[in-house]
């Protein structure tokens, strides 16, 4: 996946990146390359480092070596307001706790763009209610975030995201808490965005199917390293989901989702 930097090159680019919390590295060599309008999904066990790696790439923290680059420049060289009207993240926790209505949430997507001391304007609220008919939060759009399930919740945030209009749209676990119903739509969504707006999204999941159907690139990560990553026909394969995680699989093209499908087994 690695490949020379160029002005219409990569969305973002690692270069033999490291990083630690402490004194244990976290993250260890990591060199990738994300292209424009493809969908990736990040896979590893528990603590692999899958988040940190986000934080990296968004820029919430910095390598202790190496260089994260974001569209041809240097992360650390970008404004905080620059990265959020580039790339959108929603974050396994998200946290708000103030009783914000859903609609509120859902226009704080919509900060990066609105000038210092303005209030949104008719454009804004436009989108706001676009993304949240297409996401289905419409239906409580007067509720207060604070009421809401999991799953509604994570909706939300999910809508708030979208609604941030970024190149780039970070997922991190977005779907844990929806029901499948709302899961596929999402995803769906998701899909549509990369092929229609050319977005790139990297997503991380745990669950290797759902990942397998809607992913262009996977990435596996184990101990702070990559494990393995390309095409998703190339590296979804019973080999690499061992090494990973040291389970047993059986894993075959399936027709009915149109994509390479693992099957588990008891004991
Ligand atoms: N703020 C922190 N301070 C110290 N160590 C941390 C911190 N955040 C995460 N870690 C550690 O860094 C490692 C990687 O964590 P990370 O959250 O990136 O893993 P992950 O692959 O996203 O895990 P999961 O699948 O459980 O969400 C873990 O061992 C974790 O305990």
């Amino acid at each position: 996946m690695k490949q020379a930097l160029t002005p219409t090159g990569p969305d973002i680019f690692l270069d033999n990146v490291s990083f630690a919390y402490e004194k244990e590295p976290v993250l260890k060599e990591i060199s990738l390359t994300f292209e424009p309008g493809r969908f990736y999904s990040i896979l590893g066990p528990n603590g692999c480092g899958k988040t940190t790696l986000l934080d990296l790439l968004i820029g919430h923290m910095t390598p202790d070596k190496g260089r994260v680059f974001l569209r041809g420049k240097e992360l650390a060289a970008w404004s905080r307001k620059k990265i959020a009207r580039t790339i959108a993240l929603v974050s396994q926790n998200y946290n708000i706790n103030f009783p914000f209505t859903v609609e509120e949430v859902i226009m704080m997507g919509r900060h990066p763009w609105i000038p210092r001391f303005s209030q949104p304007d008719q454009k804004d609220m436009d989108r706001v209610k676009a993304v949240m008919a297409r996401t289905g939060t419409d239906t409580f759009h007067d509720r207060k975030i604070t009421a809401l399930s999991g799953g509604e919740r994570q909706r939300c945030v999910f809508a708030r995201a979208l609604c941030q209009d970024t190149p780039i749209l970070f997922l991190d676990e977005a779907f844990s808490n929806m029901d499948i119903s709302h899961t596929l739509r999402l995803l769906n969504l998701v899909k549509e965005e990369v092929s229609m707006q050319n977005r790139t999204v990297i997503s991380v999941f745990h669950d290797i199917n759902l990942a397998s159907i809607w992913s262009d690139h996977l990435i596996f990560m184990k101990q702070g390293r990559v494990a393995a990553c390309g095409p998703t026909d190339e590296v979804m394969n019973a080999a690499v989901i061992e090494e990973v995680f040291q389970v047993e699989s059986h894993v075959a093209y399936n027709e009915y989702s149109r994509a390479r499908q693992a099957c588990f087994k008891a004991g």
